[in-house]
């Protein structure tokens, strides 16, 4: 099927980022601490010991990487606000040069004719808040919308699109039931209530927005279609289960104003009877749903597996990316489409999309990063063929700009168009730039 011209006029290109990942010095102008800088600076929490402190020090070469984006033509750029810059303490007293700093950013994007898509959260919670229960407290919500008060009244004249919660789920699961992100809990009772205060403290911070704000407004999700691993009756409930944990405990809530019914099941007693109202509030507040989309599950039954009985197995008859994501293009179309035919057919950005590869070194200045112009080539096809279904996809965004902090990975993982090692700092062009800009060029993969 040809997609070369799926593309709409007016389709958003963009590149996303987020700012523990690559801003580097987090305390920087009287910013306070994230979760993410203490769990860095924990010993063996992150690979190599690793930590943001340097990172691609964005804080600093934000002119610079604008420059990149506007040479690769994008008409959009995703980046994250970090809460502690703008509210040191997470609450209460505004940080002006914090602030300044995303001020200038937002300008900068807009000389070049590039929309600013600005993430609220991207997992780094202030410590003073976290030290307070963190997203544990049932204050969270509240303390959010007050945090997202701030950036709708300082940027909302200037921003046309504002995601709410990167990744709940991963937030949740990662940072408090698996204990790999931070703040590093591994407790069975926390991950329901962490998700279901991440879902309020979004509704609030819509309905905030629907008070003060004139433009769009979502949340963006982790959505990974789930395979059994065979026909077998026992494999096909193991995959319907992953679906319910990683998809439907976000899609329903939100959508539907419930939760899966799977959900008491898999957690038991950890999982709290949530009051209805919470559920009512939480019910389609958004103008979108951003997809983050990597590959897909591919699930065997496990009776030893808590909570699922499932998991994921790494397929070795099929490509894989060095996180060792299967490449499965077509579970791109196949998760746009099924937010056409069971939820709504809702206005949809995929707000990430991008693959980790063991990246050439550079020869001349440039790295030839074959297998990544083929992930995305595929996947932008894959996303066409979605389009010229009828799902209402308004963009497409790149994870990522550079290469970055990969959270627990630190930086042994490169997802970038741009080569970046934070002792050295150049921005070295890959392959893909130049396949990406391209696809810009012509609107499309058709070229
Ligand atoms: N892993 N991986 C790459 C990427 C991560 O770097 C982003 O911060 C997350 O939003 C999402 O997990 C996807």
């Amino acid at each position: 099927m040809s997609t070369d011209h799926a593309f709409p006029p007016g389709f958003l290109w963009g590149a996303a980022t987020s700012a523990y990942q690559i801003e580097g010095d987090p305390l920087a102008d009287g910013a306070g601490p994230s979760i993410w800088h203490r769990f860095s600076h924990t010993p063996g929490r992150v690979a190599g010991n690793a930590t943001g402190d340097l990172a691609c020090d964005h804080y600093h070469r934000a002119q610079e990487d604008v420059a990149l984006m506007a040479n690769l033509g994008l008409n959009a750029y995703r980046f994250s606000i970090a809460w502690g810059r703008v509210l040191p303490d997470g609450r209460g007293r505004v940080n002006q040069r914090g602030l300044d700093f995303y001020q200038r950013l937002v300008d900068r994007l807009l000389e070049q004719d590039i929309q600013p898509m600005i993430t609220l959260y991207h997992w780094d919670l202030p410590t003073a808040l976290h030290d307070r229960g963190g997203w544990l407290n049932p204050e969270s919500p509240a303390w959010f919308a007050d945090y997202a008060q701030v950036l709708f009244r300082a940027l909302d004249d200037r921003v046309a699109a504002w995601v709410t919660i990167n990744e709940p789920w991963v937030a949740a699961v990662l940072g408090h039931l698996e204990g790999v992100h931070a703040p590093g809990h591994a407790d069975a009772f926390e991950a329901a209530r962490v998700t279901h205060h991440l879902l309020l403290a979004h509704a609030e911070a819509c309905a905030v927005y629907r008070a003060i704000g004139a433009h769009q407004i979502g949340i963006a999700l982790n959505l990974e279609p789930q395979y059994p691993a065979s026909d077998s009756a026992a494999d096909r409930a193991a995959a319907d289960r992953r679906d319910a944990f990683i998809n439907r405990w976000l899609l329903d809530p939100l959508f539907f104003g419930r939760y899966p019914e799977a959900m008491p099941a898999i957690f038991g007693p950890a999982w709290p009877d949530f009051p209805s109202a919470d559920l009512e509030r939480i019910r389609r507040p958004a103008d979108f749903i951003g997809v983050n989309y990597y590959s897909r599950g591919w699930v065997q039954a496990d009776p030893s597996a808590w909570p699922l009985g499932a998991t994921r197995i790494q397929r070795t008859d099929a490509p894989s990316t060095a996180m060792g994501w299967e490449v499965y293009p077509n579970g791109l179309t196949e998760t746009l489409l099924r937010l056409k035919t069971q939820y709504g057919n809702p206005p949809a950005y995929i707000t990430e999309n991008g693959a980790a590869f063991e990246d050439p070194a550079p020869v001349e200045d440039r790295v030839e990063d074959a297998h990544r112009v083929a992930y995305l080539r595929d996947h932008i096809t894959a996303a066409g063929a979605a389009l010229q279904e009828g799902v209402n996809l308004r963009g497409y965004f790149l994870w990522s700009l550079l290469d970055n902090f990969e959270w627990a990975e630190g930086y042994t993982k490169r997802f970038g168009l741009y080569r970046v090692d934070p002792e050295e700092q150049r921005r070295i062009p890959k392959a893909s730039a130049d396949f990406y800009r391209k696809v810009i060029a012509s609107n499309g993969v058709g070229m």
